[in-house]
């Protein structure tokens, strides 16, 4: 194991529709507490002090409006046109990072409430070498194996191996670069797969329930009353809640 040195940059894949979350703008651009969740997102990242620059992949149509949307961010963020899977919208975006940036962070747009303190987290864990560090949860609910046509049950996993795996993921920017040349086009969910695919280890560090994605009407509910719950406590992101009123009020640097 080496430890890094170098810069930090962050990837948000933000390109997807959001079918899951049923009619309606591009999932990164709907709203939690009247913010954008790619707004939330970029802040959760910023707000942690440790990212030098974020990439983020948009929905190729929303690239000028994201970037318009980025504007409080436009020292620290870059905005690129994303693919038409998860997997390439993150490959396209790696392609923007130098090798200055030692460490590399992919993030979900959608995980649009992650604490800040996680992605201190994970940059410390490859700061300290391991070239690929993924944020888990157990798994709370029992866990059954089924028969190709869902109907029937046939077993019950030992959960106690299982974890949920959330972002955002880190690694050292050579192993990513090296798995994401040899993914190809892959039907895998996350780039810590690509990792594995390469046979090279892959190590946890504790997720936390607020990282959640927000997938379905239920999880943007769910984010409402966790964003609500923050700005009552006064937890909520500054960066997020400073660029989401910039933007409103016309004060930001325009990015041309
Ligand atoms: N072509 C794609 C597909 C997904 N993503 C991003 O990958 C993250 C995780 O994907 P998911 O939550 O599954 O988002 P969607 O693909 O938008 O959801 P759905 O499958 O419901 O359409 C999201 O931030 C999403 O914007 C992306 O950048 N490019
Ligand atoms: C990357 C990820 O969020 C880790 O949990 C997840 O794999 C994304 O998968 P999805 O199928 O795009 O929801």
């Amino acid at each position: 194991m080496k430890t890094a040195r170098g810069g930090t940059a962050a990837i948000v894949p933000a390109a997807g529709r959001g079918e899951r979350l049923g009619p309606g703008e591009p999932k990164a651009l709907r709203s939690i507490g009247g913010i954008p969740i790619l707004v939330h997102a970029v802040g959760s990242l910023v707000s942690s002090g440790r990212i030098d620059l974020v990439v983020v992949a948009a929905p190729p149509g929303s690239v000028d409006g994201v970037r318009e949307l980025l504007r409080a961010f436009d020292s620290v963020v870059r905005v690129v046109p994303g693919g038409g899977t998860r997997q390439q919208s993150v490959s396209l975006a790696l392609d923007a990072i130098g090798e200055e940036h030692e460490i590399v962070l992919v993030h979900d747009a959608a995980r649009a409430l992650t604490p800040p303190a996680l992605v201190g987290a994970i940059v410390d864990a490859v700061a300290c070498g391991h070239d690929a560090v993924v944020p888990v949860l157990p798994v709370a609910d029992t866990i059954k194996a089924v028969d190709p046509a869902g109907a029937n049950v046939t077993g019950t996993v030992d959960r106690s191996t299982l974890r949920a795996v959330q972002t955002p993921q880190g690694f050292r920017r050579s192993l990513l670069v090296k798995a994401h040349a040899a993914a190809a086009s892959t039907d895998t969910t996350d780039d810590a797969g690509l990792v594995e695919r390469l046979g090279m280890p892959v190590s946890v560090v504790a997720g936390h329930a607020e990282a959640f994605k927000v997938t379905t009407p239920f999880d943007l509910l769910l984010a409402e009353a966790v964003w609500a719950e923050r700005r009552k406590a006064g937890t909520a992101s500054t960066s997020t809640s400073a660029s989401a009123s910039e933007t409103v009020s016309g004060t930001a640097r325009a990015d041309e």
